[in-house]
């Protein structure tokens, strides 16, 4: 399915979902963005090879699709701007903590508007994204909104637009944990004699090669670490240290500030 798709911002995760949605070979003259400035805009056409304005009125009204993918304190005053020139187009929204309620009243009552929650990994076809559809979404609409997620990976959806909030602790903001935990090895490698560099090929390739096992086999994730703890061995070591330092707790604690922030975002942006 093509339709013509506006992006409302161009920026990290908007690039993100367009880089990825060219690499599957969505025709490039069916995609347009807009930024605030006219400079960011023509960084953004050059990285992205679409067309790319400043023009919201205009390129709303070109498009059949219009993806929300400006932050989200900037939200409402881009909705109400946007309103008038709106005629029925699918409404994707991509912003954190913004529900559909609230998008409706800025944006007008009768509109599908489906929710995604996706990552930064989309740029490179393996992203994950979380999606709930309003009421008003028909099934080609929820169909097309899938058609754009699994473009740049995978995506589940809930019929429950809180759990958009879990979605966002779990996968949205999820690249950025691994990315500390990353550069925490990288840090340690060094500090344990490695050279940059071997530091950091090292860790990013055993980063990839733990999520391409875990992902490609059935064995339960706690029995791969297992398989890697030799009794009496070296991981053994890591992982007790892992364990002692709380390290379950401190990330289901991390999860739940995320999705609290996400819920208090919400709340401040849209009353
Ligand atoms: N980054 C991430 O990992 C994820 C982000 N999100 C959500 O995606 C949304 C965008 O985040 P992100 O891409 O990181 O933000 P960026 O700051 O990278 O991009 C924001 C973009 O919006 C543009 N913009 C701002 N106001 C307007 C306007 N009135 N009209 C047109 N364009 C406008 C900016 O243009 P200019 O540069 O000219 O100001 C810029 O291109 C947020 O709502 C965030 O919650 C969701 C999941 C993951
Ligand atoms: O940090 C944020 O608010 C956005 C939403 C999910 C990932 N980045």
């Amino acid at each position: 399915m093509v339709r013509n798709i506006a992006f409302i911002g161009a920026g990290n995760m908007a690039g993100a979902i367009i880089k990825g949605l060219i690499a599957g070979d969505y025709p490039a003259e069916r995609i347009r963005a807009t930024t605030r400035s006219a400079e960011s805009a023509q960084q953004a056409a050059d990285k992205l090879g679409i067309t790319v304005g400043t023009d919201n009125a205009e390129t709303v009204r070109w498009a059949e699709v219009v993806v929300l993918a400006v932050k989200p304190q900037m939200l409402k005053d881009t909705c109400e701007a946007l309103a008038p020139d709106l005629n029925q187009q699918l409404i994707l929204s991509v912003a954190a903590g913004i529900d559909t309620r609230a998008l409706a009243q800025w944006l007008g009552d009768d509109l599908a508007i489906i929710r995604s929650m996706p990552n930064t990994p989309s740029q490179v076809g393996v992203g994950a994204s979380g999606l709930f559809a309003n009421p008003k979404a028909s099934d080609s609409d929820r169909a097309f909104a899938q058609q754009v997620a699994e473009a740049t990976g995978l995506c589940a959806w809930v019929e429950d637009e809180a759990l958009i909030h879990a979605v966002t602790a779990v996968s949205g903001s999820g690249p950025a944990y691994y990315f500390l935990f990353m550069e925490a090895m990288i840090e340690a490698a060094q500090k344990l004699g490695l050279d940059a560099e071997s530091a950091r090929t090292l860790t990013l390739q055993t980063a990839l090669g733990a999520a391409s096992l875990a992902a490609g086999v059935d064995t339960p994730v706690d029995q791969l670490k297992r398989n890697v703890m030799s009794p009496g061995g070296t991981t053994e070591r890591a992982i007790h240290t892992f364990e002692q330092g709380e390290l379950r707790e401190l990330v289901e604690k991390a999860m739940r500030e995320c999705a609290a922030r996400s819920e208090s975002l919400g709340r401040e942006l849209t009353q």
